[in-house]
């Protein structure tokens, strides 16, 4: 039995809400503030169950699909729309129905449903609709109370409460304490009041751990302080924090009850190498007592295995045929394969062979998964994800989801489904200066939305571990997200031949755009040594320039490597002649090693040396330096998430003493076309931007669009990212881009301004003669139809590192510059003093700086000037 509480979470603070009431096990988000996509429910704590609240929304049953098929558990509905999801055959016990008392119709009441009411049933009625506490009864209302809350729990309501209003804390009065609620529908036959409390292990394995006791106090405090404590039956008044001298403390995950509410389960995380048994050599109570002698993994199977690998990959013992299979990627793939065929062949020799056989393979599937940073929990999660997927009647759904004969979702693990059909579609969007919707044009306006908080929080661990642990952390870090083992962090230069083993063709690319990048960016270059100006008669003013002394230059290399970015980053470092250019990359999880084409544009560019990792890990190891990384002044070059965080946290950290470029984010482009652009140049624009990743944004404004240019466009969009490789990154990225449609040039370029793109493209009549003088607020800009962005991504000499997510309006991309400080100096003479001495000397007698005054004074006096 769940907790008897469903928390209903939205705004800005959700993650950390939800991590704070994670304890409930379940929650409820508004459809509003979700977006739905595959790994929807990785965001989520893997113990807690998420509900959708649908209730004032119009949502179609296709959209039901999508929100049950991404693992919502249920979704509350209004009564009409959940009349159309029981008539479209979607199983009722995967929604609440929200409706008056006197409303609910037949076939509701009949249903496997949830229902929602907002005013308290009468005992008849609450047994009819609850069934005998068969059926869950939600209550909703703004108004309720710590009071009204516990008695309606007690009575077998579930209440729904906004997060904001509930607290853990025990000294929160303001609040709606969560541990009040719980223990208020407890009871207990015991002599002594407490509560018989089940302990287990978490998700995989939810090993039973022991029995022990709980009081009401010990509950509320185990709440509210996340963690396992109970009740001592020697000492009335004392509470047992589990671990408290031994260290063997208990992280609480969930809580329930049993289903007449008088014993209760601890869902718990034992911390790493602690058991739960007083009995040293015993990890649980029930005598499963491995753990602390050998160091093996409790539990049995898959679990124990999960365990035994995820040690192992941290630290193997000498001649450990698992380590060998992590640090050899081809014989482990070839073992994968091999372990397939003979689970294919093993049914000619019986049942156990088959056993036999399958054991083998997800012996083998682990291990790949392990290296991989996946773990048992993972995997699982998924299979409940795939298990709870629904399938509808024929006629009401895509073909995709049909299966004739069921009413209800079978509970079976679902084989491989067809995909549903990609969508490539941007939303249309009225824009001119006549629309009459700005809200809407705002929302077109806005990135898809970076939380940055909880990015923080992901990356700070981070940014610790490697100033702590320098190169063994990078290490550490580059196993767990790269998935590759490595015994030194960093490649020195010269880099060695087998590295960068590249075609003619490449090189000869590579060579041709480093020679134009190089050109316009040595153009740059201020026109003489230095550059002086007599100010007044006598006084000259300088200025020189000198190049930032150690770069740190990071080439991303997630979900595309971008050897580009490295000529972007270290060509402009070589023309300003900084003395030292250190690169960062990950290496690839196929080959272990960094991809041959970035080690040839390192080596060409004089580079010192490349460290082999990335993310925020690779940024701190630059930004403080560790025993194999040097510790570079600047930090440039973009990334994702991570690597943008990891360089905001040390640019504003003083010990670092290390600035950045800008924040350069996901990939983005705005692309104005008119009636006489071609449809196949517009679409491929747009898709060479959206294939960079799903959190990148494509804009189009068409001017002046006919309703047939605007299919025509649309058309292309759809034909030409149909047959891309990297078409699901694409269809995501499209469903938060749109098309703006406006009437005149000068709406386009207003609404450029305001959108401020990193890149922005002018397909349309004269283009030439809108730069510079409509462009305000832009990264770069690719003048005419046949400028596509990819020439500047490459070739053509400009540089694409640029400002994205907006910051356009007062960063520029990277350019020489960048890469240098400005120095000023100056030479008074004597009459330089005449010029401009008793100006000095008034300001600094106002500002009431007398030695600042003197210090023109005494000059002056010796030079017989007063
Ligand atoms: N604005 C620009 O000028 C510009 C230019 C090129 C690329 N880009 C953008 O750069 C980005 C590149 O991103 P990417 O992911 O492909 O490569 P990346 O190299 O930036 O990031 C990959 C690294 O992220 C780390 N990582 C992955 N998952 C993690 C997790 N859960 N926790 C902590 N760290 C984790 C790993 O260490 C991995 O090596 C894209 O968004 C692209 O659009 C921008
Ligand atoms: N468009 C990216 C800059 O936002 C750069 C790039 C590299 N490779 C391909 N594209
Ligand atoms: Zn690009």
């Amino acid at each position: 039995m769940t907790f008897p509480l469903l928390p209903l979470v939205s705004g800005q603070s959700a993650q950390e809400t939800i991590a704070a009431l994670a304890v409930v096990g379940h929650l409820l988000l508004p459809l509003k503030s979700v977006q739905i996509s595959k790994h929807f429910l990785h965001q989520f704590p893997s113990s807690v169950l998420v509900d959708i609240d649908a209730t004032g929304n119009s949502v179609t049953v296709d959209q039901l699909v999508e929100l049950l098929n991404a693992g919502v558990r249920q979704v509350v509905l209004d009564a009409d729309s959940a009349q159309q999801a029981l008539d479209s055959g979607l199983p009722s016990s995967r929604f609440a129905v929200q409706f008056a008392l006197d409303s609910v119709p037949d076939n509701l009441l009949q249903s496997q449903a949830a229902f929602v009411f907002s005013q308290e049933l009468s005992q008849d009625a609450l047994k009819k609709y609850g069934r005998d506490g068969d059926r869950v009864i939600y209550y909703r209302s703004d108004d309720l109370t710590q009071e009204s809350a516990n008695r309606l729990a007690a009575s077998g309501y579930f209440p729904i409460i906004s997060a904001e209003k509930l607290t853990t804390s025990l000294s929160d009065n303001s609040k709606i304490s969560i541990g009040e609620i719980f223990t208020a529908t407890l009871t207990t036959d015991r002599p002594d009041g407490l509560f018989t409390t089940l302990i287990t292990a978490p998700a995989p394995s939810y090993t039973a751990l022991g029995v022990v006791y709980s009081s009401v106090e010990s509950i509320k405090t185990a709440i509210a302080e996340k963690l396992g404590v109970y009740q001592s039956r020697k000492r009335k008044d004392e509470l047992w924090y589990k671990g408290k001298t031994s260290g063997a403390t208990q992280e609480l995950i969930r809580l329930e009850k049993d289903c007449d509410s008088d014993v209760i389960k601890f869902v718990v995380a034992p911390r790493d190498g602690f058991g739960f048994c007083h009995h040293p050599s015993n990890f649980t109570c029930f005598g499963d007592g491995e753990l602390k002698q050998s160091g093996e993994s409790f539990g049995s199977g898959l679990a124990k295995l999960d365990n035994t690998l995820a040690q192992r990959l941290q630290s193997a013992p000498e001649g450990s045929y698992t380590k060998r299979l992590f640090n050899d990627e081809k014989l482990l793939v070839a073992k994968l394969k091999e372990e397939l065929d003979e689970l294919i062949e093993a049914p000619k020799d019986g049942k156990d062979e088959v056993a036999w056989e399958c054991a083998d393979l997800f012996y083998f599937a682990m291990v790949w998964c392990i290296k991989n940073g996946v773990r048992l929990a993972d995997v699982e999660k998924n299979l409940d994800i795939k298990s709870s997927k629904v399938t509808r009647r024929k006629g009401d759904a895509k073909p995709a989801y049909i299966k004739e004969d069921t009413k209800e979702a079978p509970k079976e693990t679902p084989k491989e489904e067809s995909k549903p059909e990609l969508e490539y579609k941007m939303e249309v969007i009225n824009a001119g200066d006549k629309a009459t919707d700005p809200a809407l044009i705002e929302k077109a306006l806005s990135r898809p939305v970076q939380k940055t908080a909880d990015i923080m929080k992901l990356v700070l661990p981070i940014i610790e571990k490697v100033k702590k642990d320098g190169d063994k952390a990078l290490l550490e870090l580059t196993a767990k997200f790269d998935g590759v083992t490595l015994d030194t962090p960093v490649l020195k230069a010269p880099f060695p031949e087998d590295w960068m083993q590249i075609s003619d063709d490449m090189k000869e690319a590579i060579d041709i755009s480093i020679a134009n990048i190089e050109k316009f960016h040595a153009a740059q270059l201020p026109k003489e040594k230095i550059m002086t100006v007599e100010t007044a008669p006598g006084v000259f003013c300088s200025r020189f320039a000198k190049p930032i002394e150690n770069v740190g230059l990071y080439v991303p290399g997630g979900t595309a490597v971008l050897p580009s970015t490295a000529m972007m980053l270290g060509v402009p470092a070589k023309v300003a002649g900084c003395k030292n250019i250190v690169l960062a990359s990950p290496p690839a999880r196929a080959t272990g090693k960094l991809t041959p084409e970035v080690v040839y544009v390192a080596h060409k560019l004089g580079a010192k040396c490349i460290v082999m990792a990335g993310g925020a890990q690779a940024v701190t190891a630059m930004a403080y330096g560790t025993d194999s990384v040097l510790k570079c002044d600047k930090i440039l070059g973009p990334g994702n998430q991570f690597v943008t965080a990891a360089k905001m946290y040390v640019q504003n950290d003083t010990q670092a003493l290390c600035s950045i470029d800008m924040p350069a984010g996901p990939s983005e482009v705005l692309v104005v076309a008119d009636g006489n652009a071609d449809a196949d140049f517009v679409a491929s624009d747009l898709l060479s931007q959206a294939e960079h990743g799903v959190d990148s944004q494509v804009i189009l404004i068409g001017v002046g669009l006919t309703k047939a240019k605007l299919a025509e466009f649309e058309a292309a969009v759809a034909k030409q990212a149909a047959v891309l490789p990297r078409k699901e990154i694409v269809s995501k990225c499209l469903a938060h881009s749109y098309t703006l449609l406006v009437d005149t040039y000068e709406e386009a370029f207003k609404l450029s301004n305001q959108y401020a793109p990193e890149h922005l493209i002018l397909q349309i009549d004269d283009a030439a003669k809108y730069v510079p003088d409509y462009i305000e607020n832009a990264g770069s800009v690719f003048v005419g139809a046949l400028s596509p962005e990819s020439c500047g991504d490459y070739s053509s000499g400009t540089n694409h590192t640029l400002p994205t997510y907006g910051y356009a309006r007062q960063y520029s991309g990277v350019n020489t510059a960048t890469f240098q400080k400005f120095i000023t100096s100056q030479d008074v003479t004597e009459e330089g003093l005449k010029s401009i001495g008793k100006a000095v000397m008034t300001l600094a007698a106002v500002e009431g700086l007398e030695a600042h005054r003197n210090a023109v004074q005494v000059r002056m006096d010796k030079l017989g000037l007063l």
